[in-house]
């Protein structure tokens, strides 16, 4: 069993897309970045990567490659899934938090635990999507940004 960890932040911005875990959520501002900047997808892809040793998900999709210029952060999940797959191990379980003071997430759980379970190839039961507030405390808190973790489980294939 290989554990991995990742941690990932993005800037609010106005004129963007609130995408979390795929989910395209309505609030007034949206988070700012190269990609769509899912938070949430990068923390886990990160988690992955991590529990694989294969580096993180700047060295996959530098955010100096046009080609990643608004990319569709799932897509880029899923790549990493097949990219940790390519390396021998399966994805066993995943687990995540969202620090968010605003907009209210749980409504969109399930929506994120769903399409993040499809871009890695597991169950949906495999796949923890949680958020808190900060209390109004930090950047999170002052609705400046949104920072996401997660863990990942992974097994070798025998
Ligand atoms: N953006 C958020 C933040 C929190 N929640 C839900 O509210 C619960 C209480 O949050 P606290 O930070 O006050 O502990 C939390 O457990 C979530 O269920 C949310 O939906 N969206
Ligand atoms: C997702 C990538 C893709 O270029 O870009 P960003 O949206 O800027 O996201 P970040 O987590 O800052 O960096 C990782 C990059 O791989």
């Amino acid at each position: 069993m290989r554990i991995g960890l990742g941690y990932d932040v993005h800037a609010f911005a106005p004129d963007r897309k609130l995408i979390l875990g795929g989910v395209d959520i309505p609030h007034h501002q949206g988070l700012l970045g190269h990609s769509d900047a899912d938070v949430l997808a990068h923390a886990i892809s990160d988690a992955l990567l991590g529990a694989a040793r294969a580096g993180d998900i700047g060295k996959l999709f530098p955010d100096t490659d046009p080609k990643y210029a608004g990319a569709d952060s799932l897509k880029l999940l899923e790549a990493v899934a097949e990219h940790v797959r390519s390396l021998g191990f399966e994805i066993v379980d995943v687990d995540s938090v969202i620090a968010a003071q605003a907009p209210k997430l749980s409504p969109h759980r399930d929506a994120m635990r769903e399409n993040l379970a499809h871009a890695m190839g597991v169950s949906v039961d495999a796949v923890g999507v949680k958020a808190t507030t900060t209390e109004r405390l930090g950047f999170e808190g002052r609705e400046e940004g949104i920072s996401a973790q997660a863990v990942a489980l992974l097994t070798r294939r025998c």
